[in-house]
């Protein structure tokens, strides 16, 4: 019986910069990504994703767009991940590094996608046009995609 687990995950824009977090430790170490973490039984996904980003990045931001919805598969694994993706370029405070993540402001041309999770070069493009998406990834292990879907929704 597979069990769906929510996650969050908040990309932040400045003009023409995006800011992204070296994870420091815990699943996805060693790789830049938004910021985001688990949803709390008491919170609904918005008031997670606010939560997740000040406990991550120090920011404060009053409203999250709703930019996807990723879901993934590990073969062997029975959880399924179900991660919100927000956005913003409204945002108050200077980003600081966290316990969790050391943030950086990378230009959008210059995305370290070789260093991030291996969708992430396909999901984005479609967050940077500010095209809402929806995904399904199956994942072996923590970086071979076995299959995917991926498309736009209004
Ligand atoms: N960009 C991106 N890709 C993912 N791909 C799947 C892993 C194969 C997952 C993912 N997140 C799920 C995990 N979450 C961690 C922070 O605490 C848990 C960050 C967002 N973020």
């Amino acid at each position: 019986m597979t069990k769906t687990k929510l996650y969050t995950l908040a990309l932040i824009r400045n003009n023409s910069d995006v800011l992204l977090g070296m994870k420091k430790r815990g699943f996805g170490v060693g790789r830049w990504n938004g910021f985001g973490g688990k949803v709390h039984s008491n919170e609904t996904v918005l008031e997670a994703a606010k939560r997740e980003l000040h406990e991550e990045s120090g920011l404060i931001v009053n409203e999250l767009q709703e930019a996807g919805l990723l879901k993934f598969e590990f073969i062997g694994e029975p959880e399924i991940m179900e991660v919100h993706v927000f956005t913003t370029n409204k945002f108050e405070g200077t980003p600081a590094e966290s316990e969790e993540m050391r943030p950086q402001w990378f230009p959008i041309s210059e995305i370290p996608f070789d260093d991030m999770w291996p969708d992430d070069i396909l999901w984005f493009p479609f967050l940077l046009k500010g095209q809402k998406f929806s995904g399904y990834f199956k994942f072996k292990g923590h970086s071979e995609i076995l299959d995917y879907t991926l498309e736009p929704e209004c």
